[in-house]
């Protein structure tokens, strides 16, 4: 049920009410007192909305399967239509005519900063801050370390708890590397937790994901960031989930360092390079431990001692996949034409449709209600979540699943319409009330997801 008139920023009280009831595990009450007039929205209203949605035209730049909703853009993104061509155009003419010309003429050697200057925008950041490269488990590693680095003395690297493993993983290996030094975990969303977690002093580094992959939780950037600083330590937020499913202000927010991929909400292709942040005021001091020859401050001088580039160069380590970055370049391209404001709006039009059908459901919610916690994915929970998730992969709905319950969806608003979260949303409340996730073709097993 839909309440025409509500508050920017919230759901329907009724629905609100029937999903608190849920993860209590009670029967939801029939919401009495809404005083306004309410209806199910229909497949036709979200017919309408597509009409009217000012993104719509994106849909066709990129390819999508017949038959098939996708909410998975959160782990890999669509292909957008022009990254063949580019690619192709890389391989066949940059590499196969002009060979090694192409470091100069194609512009090869710079693509690491002009790439990231295509990208800078998408995380409110100067072009002169980010550089693509690497992946993100790497560019992890050299920020924590120029992090530590940056504040001597101080040997604890704060981790969000429930992060990505990836971040856990990189940040025990740091802390492996530095006399002394440990990881202390921290519930990031729980601020006296985090306060406490900083208050010894001895923090020299907070890492945290600006979106938790698992829940959903929107981070607020500038709070979090004014906190470690408060306590003199820096940030390193991983953007993973947010870059290209919200707008991203890092300047704006003081952050010290951030990374992210880039095949994700930016559609850049399997394995696409990622990208790094370093705020201006760290460029002159910062120093990361794989110091190579790409950020060397004159390479092709071919000296014996390494000297750092200037700025945010001097991140950068080795020669980097280029086929891959061409792929990169053609998202890019695109992003550039699009309105971040555009995108968090329909994001959180969707994520509110999908919340608002699949309550029927009565799968507990995990991601936040508020719109100003919530990114750009739903996550619900339930026991059999994997087998509901596969019932609803053979029947085209194309989400993921996440041990050891999670059923998550994640909605890319470059390439879906109302309509289709209206599809994926009736099609899982038919599978639950069917049990027919109940199928054996549905049982877990390992794979990648
Ligand atoms: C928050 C987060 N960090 C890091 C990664 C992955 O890092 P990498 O691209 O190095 O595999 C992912 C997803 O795979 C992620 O969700
Ligand atoms: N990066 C991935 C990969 O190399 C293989 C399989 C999945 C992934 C993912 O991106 C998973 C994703 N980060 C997640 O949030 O679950």
């Amino acid at each position: 049920m839909v309440e025409r008139e509500r508050p920017a920023g919230r759901l329907p009280r009724a629905l609100a009410a029937a999903h608190r009831d849920l993860s209590r595990g009670r029967t939801p009450r029939r919401v009495k007192e809404s005083t306004t007039v309410t209806t199910p929205i229909t497949r036709d209203d979200c017919a309408a909305r597509d009409a009217a949605d000012p993104l719509a035209p994106f849909r066709d730049e990129f390819v999508l399967p017949d038959g098939v909703v996708y909410l998975d853009g959160n782990s890999l993104g669509a292909l957008p239509r022009a990254t063949p061509a580019r690619v192709a155009e890389l391989v066949e003419r940059e590499w196969g005519q002009r060979l090694i010309a192409s470091w100069n003429e194609a512009g090869w050697w710079d693509k690491p900063r002009t790439l990231g200057a295509l990208l800078a925008p998408l995380v409110g950041a100067g072009a002169d801050e980010v550089v693509v490269g690497d992946g993100t488990s790497a560019n992890l590693f050299k920020t924590l370390v120029a992090a530590l680095r940056l504040n001597p003395g101080r040997r604890v690297v704060v981790a969000e708890a429930g992060n990505f493993p990836t971040d856990l993983y990189i940040a025990q290996g740091v802390a492996e590397l530095f006399d002394g030094a440990s990881v202390r975990r921290a519930d990031v969303d729980d601020a006296a937790a985090l306060a406490a977690a900083l208050e010894p002093g001895d923090a020299a580094v907070v890492l945290l994901s600006h979106v938790d992959y698992r829940t959903g939780v929107l981070r607020d950037m500038a709070a979090v960031t004014e906190l470690a600083h408060a306590h003199g330590a820096l940030v390193v937020w991983d953007l993973c989930h947010s870059v290209g499913a919200l707008p991203v202000e890092l300047s704006r927010a003081g952050a010290d360092f951030a990374v992210g991929c880039t095949y994700k909400y930016l559609n850049a292709g399997p394995g696409a390079p990622a990208f790094t942040y370093v705020a201006r005021r760290h460029h002159e001091r910062a120093r990361q431990p794989l110091s190579g020859w790409h950020g060397h401050a004159r390479p092709f001088d071919f000296a014996g001692e390494y000297e750092p580039a200037a700025g945010a160069s001097r991140f950068l380590s080795g020669s980097q996949p280029l086929v891959a970055a061409a792929a990169l370049e053609a998202s890019l391209e695109l992003w550039q034409r699009v309105d971040l404001d555009q995108v968090r709006a329909k994001s959180l039009a969707l994520t509110d449709l999908f919340l608002e059908v699949t309550a029927a459901a009565g799968l507990e919610c995990v991601t936040p209600l508020e719109h100003a916690r919530r990114g750009s994915q739903v996550a619900l929970r339930h026991a059999d979540g994997y087998a509901m998730v596969q019932a609803l992969i053979a029947r085209g709905v194309v989400g993921d699943f996440r041990a050891p319950d999670i059923l998550r969806f994640g909605f890319a608003p470059l390439y879906l319409r109302h309509v289709d979260v209206y599809d994926a949303a009736t099609a899982l409340v038919e599978v639950v009330a069917s049990e027919e996730w109940r199928d054996p073709r549905f049982a877990r097993r390992a794979q990648v997801t």
